[in-house]
C-alpha cells in the first residue's frame, strides 16, 4: 500500500510585508539594514578616505573614560525602537527624512509572539558639558531562546536602559531581561515610557518596580520616546550612571565576538567588543575556540552603516572583516587575539545547543536541490541551526533541523519560505529526549547507553528503555489577578508545577511554573493569550532535564504505520491523545472506495480505534427486476474489486489533514 502524504506546514508565512527587510538582513540575530534605508546618512558619513580619517581621529581623541557601552532592554512594544530613533536624532547621528518610518524595523513574528528578536548596534558621538563622548548602543536579541547571544551582547555593556511602558507596566520579558542584566552586574537605568498617554500610570509602575526589583523610585526616569520628552535625561543618565569600560591598552588584543552577519562580498562580518589592546587592518588574528587564523581586511564602527577606521582599541565596539566564509566561523562568545600574542579566552563561551527539532521536506522531490541550496544559504547566516539529512518513507528525502527554541524555529521557517519559493513540508516540532537503554546487544548497537532522540522514528522498543528524561523550562507569567485561575489551570493541564506566585501590586501577579518544553512548543502562547483575554505575558528559560514517563504512540491506517504521525506522549495523556488522534483522523480523512481501519497503538497494544466507512456505489441500481442471481453476481464482483483496491490502496492524506491532526 502506498501512502501519499501531502504538505502540511504548521508555520505559514506572516512576514510578507517584511520581505525586503528579511531578504537583506543577513541574520535574524544580526543588525537590520533598514536603518540606513529609512534615514539618510549625514553628509560626510559616506565611506571615503577623508571621512574615514575624520572618524579615526575623532575616535582617537575620545579617552576610554568618555566611552559608554549600553543596551536598551524592553518587553515588545514598550518603545525600544522609538527611543533608539530619538537618541539618534538628538545626537545628530542620523537626520530623519521626510515621511520616515521607524529606524529599527522588526519581524512580524516578534509582534505576534510578544518578543523581540533583534535590535541595532550603533556608535553615537555626543557632546555633553563641552566634552565629546562615544556612546555605543549595543544590539541584544532580547529573547531567552537566544540566552547565550543575549548574555554575550550584555557582556559588551556596562549598563542597560530597562524600558517599561507606563501604561502596561512590567511584563514577563521585562522580568527575564532585568535578571539577565542583574546577573551580569550591569548598571540598570529604569525608564518609564509613554507617559504622554492619558492611561499611563507611572506611579503604579514605579511601585511595581520597587516591589519586584527593589528599585529606588528616585532613580526612575519618565519619558515619552514618541514626543521626545525626557530623552535628554536618558542621555545624561547614560553618561553619569554607567561606568566607562575597563581596559588595558598595553595588554595584547583581547576582543569578544558578540554578533555576526553575512555579507555577500566580505563573507562573515563580526561585531567585536575590544576588551584589551587594539586591532587594525593587516593584523593576523586567531579565534580562540576554532583556532583559525585570519588577516584583518578592515575594521570600523557602525553609525549605523559601516564606517572604516584605522584602529579599534580598548572600550570600542566595532566590526571586523577578515574573509571568514560563514558566520559559523564567527562564533558568538569566541575571543579574538593576535597571532603572536595568545591570551586566555574570555569566559562564558558556549556552542549553540539546539533543543527544538522539526523535519522539513520539499513538497515535490524534484525540488530537493533547490531546497538544499536555500537551506545552505540560510544556515550560512544562522550558524545556530543544525541541518541533518533525513529520509521519511512517506515524505521522501529531506532534513531534520534543530533550533535554539520556538522563536528560532518560527523565524527560520518563515525565512525559508521566502528564500525558497516552492512549498515545503514542515513536521510538528518536537524536543530531544534522553533515553537510557538496556540489553548488551542494544547498547552495543547504539554505542552508548544514553541516547539523545529527537525523532520519534528512532525511538527504541519500549522493553529496551530503562529511563527517559525530558527538557524542562522555568516559565514566568505576569497577569492580572482575575485570570490567575484560568492560567494556572492551563499550566497544570500542561503538566506544569507551580513554584511561586506573588502580587506585584494591587492587581498584577507574577507566577512561576516549571513546565515540560514539549508541552509549550505547539500552541501554549496562543492558549495563554486566549484564557487571559490577551493580558498575560509569558517567557521561559531553560531548566535542565527531568526524568519522565513517556511512550511512543503510533498511528496505523489499515495496519500500515504512518511514521510521520508517531508521537512521544506522556503516559498520563496517552489514552486521551490516542482517542483524539483517531477521532480526528476518522473525521477528516476523506472516505475512499474501501474501508479504512484507524488505530492508535503503543507497541502491540491498541489504545483506540475507529473506522472510515467506504463509499457505497449501488452497482445494482441499473438492474430492474429479473433474476436475483444477477444482482448477487454484481455485488460479488464489487466486493472482489474492493479487495483488490485495498491491496493497492492509495490513501491520500492532505496538508489540511496533517494540520488538523496536529492541532490540539
Ligand atoms: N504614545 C506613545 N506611544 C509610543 C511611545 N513610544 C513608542 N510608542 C508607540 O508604541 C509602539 C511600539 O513602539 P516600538 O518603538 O516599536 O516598540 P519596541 O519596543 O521597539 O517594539 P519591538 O521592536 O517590537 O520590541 C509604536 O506604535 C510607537 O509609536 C511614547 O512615548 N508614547
Amino acid at each position: 500500500m502506498i501512502f501519499r502524504l501531502k504538505v502540511f506546514q504548521t508555520y505559514p508565512s506572516k512576514l510578507s510585508k517584511h520581505r525586503d527587510h528579511l531578504l537583506f538582513s543577513s541574520s535574524f540575530l544580526s543588525r537590520s539594514i533598514s536603518i540606513s534605508q529609512s534615514f539618510a546618512a549625514k553628509p560626510g558619513s559616506d565611506q571615503n578616505e577623508e571621512g574615514s580619517n575624520k572618524i579615526s581621529e575623532k575616535l582617537k581623541s575620545i579617552p576610554i573614560s568618555r566611552i559608554r557601552n549600553f543596551s536598551i532592554i524592553a518587553h515588545v512594544d514598550h518603545g525600544k525602537s522609538t527611543l533608539a530613533d530619538r537618541l539618534l536624532e538628538i545626537t545628530d547621528t542620523l537626520r530623519p527624512e521626510a515621511g520616515k518610518q521607524q529606524v529599527l524595523d522588526r519581524l512580524q513574528v516578534e509582534k505576534e509572539r510578544g518578543i523581540t528578536v533583534k535590535a541595532q548596534t550603533v556608535s553615537i558621538f555626543y557632546n555633553y558639558k563641552g566634552e565629546e563622548y562615544l556612546l555605543n548602543l549595543i544590539d541584544t536579541p532580547g529573547h531567552v531562546d537566544f540566552a547565550n547571544e543575549v548574555s554575550r551582547s550584555l557582556a559588551a555593556c556596562q549598563g542597560v536602559i530597562l524600558l517599561i511602558d507606563a501604561n502596561q507596566g512590567i511584563q514577563a520579558q521585562t522580568v527575564a531581561n532585568f535578571y539577565l542584566a542583574l546577573f551580569q552586574e550591569l548598571v540598570i537605568i529604569p525608564v518609564l515610557n509613554k507617559v504622554d498617554l492619558k492611561t499611563a500610570q507611572p506611579e503604579a509602575v514605579i511601585k511595581q518596580l520597587g516591589s519586584l526589583f527593589d528599585v529606588d523610585p528616585e532613580t526612575v526616569l519618565k519619558i515619552s520616546a514618541k514626543l521626545g520628552t525626557g530623552c535628554d535625561e536618558v542621555l545624561k543618565a547614560i553618561i553619569e550612571r554607567i561606568p566607562a569600560p575597563q581596559s588595558n591598552p598595553e595588554s595584547p588584543l583581547k576582543a569578544l565576538i558578540f554578533d555576526s552577519w553575512y555579507n555577500k562580498y566580505q563573507g562573515a562580518v563580526s561585531l567585536l567588543s575590544i576588551k584589551d589592546g587594539s586591532l587594525k587592518k593587516g593584523d593576523t588574528v586567531v579565534t580562540a575556540h576554532s583556532g583559525k587564523q585570519y588577516i584583518v581586511k578592515s575594521v570600523g564602527i557602525l553609525r549605523p552603516h559601516e564606517e572604516e577606521v584605522e584602529t579599534l582599541s580598548g572600550g570600542h565596539v566595532g566590526y571586523m572583516m577578515c574573509n571568514m566564509r560563514s558566520t559559523a566561523e564567527a562564533k558568538i562568545g569566541d575571543t579574538v587575539y593576535l597571532k603572536n600574542a595568545p591570551v586566555e579566552p574570555l569566559p562564558g563561551f558556549r556552542p549553540p545547543r539546539p533543543i527544538v527539532f522539526a523535519g522539513v521536506y520539499p513538497m515535490d522531490q524534484s525540488e530537493h536541490i533547490a531546497m538544499k541550496k536555500a537551506l545552505e544559504k540560510l544556515a550560512l547566516n544562522d550558524p545556530a541551526v543544525t541541518v541533518i539529512p533525513d529520509t521519511s518513507a512517506a515524505l521522501g528525502a529531506g532534513w531534520r533541523l534543530g533550533f535554539l527554541g520556538l522563536l528560532h524555529l518560527e523565524v527560520f521557517s518563515q525565512r525559508l519560505e521566502q528564500e525558497y519559493d516552492a512549498t515545503s513540508i514542515m513536521t510538528a516540532p518536537g524536543v530531544t529526549y534522553k533515553v537510557r537503554i538496556k540489553g548488551d546487544k542494544i547498547v552495543r548497537l547504539h554505542g552508548k547507553e544514553l541516547l539523545e532522540i529527537s525523532n520519534p522514528a528512532h525511538w527504541p522498543e519500549q522493553q529496551h528503555i530503562v529511563e527517559v528524561q525530558e527538557p524542562m523550562v522555568l516559565g514566568t507569567l505576569l497577569l492580572p489577578e482575575q485570570y490567575y485561575n484560568q492560567v494556572a489551570k492551563l499550566c497544570i493541564e500542561r503538566r506544569g508545577v507551580e513554584q511561586e506566585s506573588s502580587m506585584i501590586d494591587k492587581t498584577q501577579m507574577m507566577c512561576k511554573f516549571i513546565l515540560p518544553l514539549n508541552e509549550i512548543i505547539v500552541d501554549f502562547h496562543d492558549a495563554i493569550k486566549s484564557v487571559s483575554s490577551g493580558f498575560a505575558s509569558f517567557d521561559y528559560e531553560d531548566h535542565g532535564y527531568e526524568v519522565t514517563d513517556v511512550t511512543k504512540v503510533d498511528i496505523l491506517l489499515n495496519q500500515k504505520k504512518i511514521e510521520e504521525l508517531s508521537m512521544i506522549v506522556h503516559v498520563s495523556k496517552v489514552k486521551d491523545e490516542a482517542k483524539r488522534l483517531v477521532d480526528k483522523l476518522v473525521e477528516i480523512v476523506p472516505r475512499q472506495q474501501f474501508h479504512i481501519a484507524v488505530q492508535a497503538v503503543v507497541g502491540a497494544k491498541v489504545l483506540s480505534r475507529g473506522d472510515i466507512k467506504p463509499y457505497r456505489k449501488d452497482v445494482t441500481a441499473k438492474l430492474y427486476g429479473g433474476d436475483l442471481t444477477r444482482k448477487y453476481k454484481k455485488l460479488r464482483q464489487q466486493a472482489e474489486g474492493k479487495k483488490k483496491l485495498k491491496m493497492v490502496g492509495n490513501i491520500q492524506l492532505h496538508r489540511e489533514t496533517f494540520i488538523e491532526v496536529l492541532k490540539r
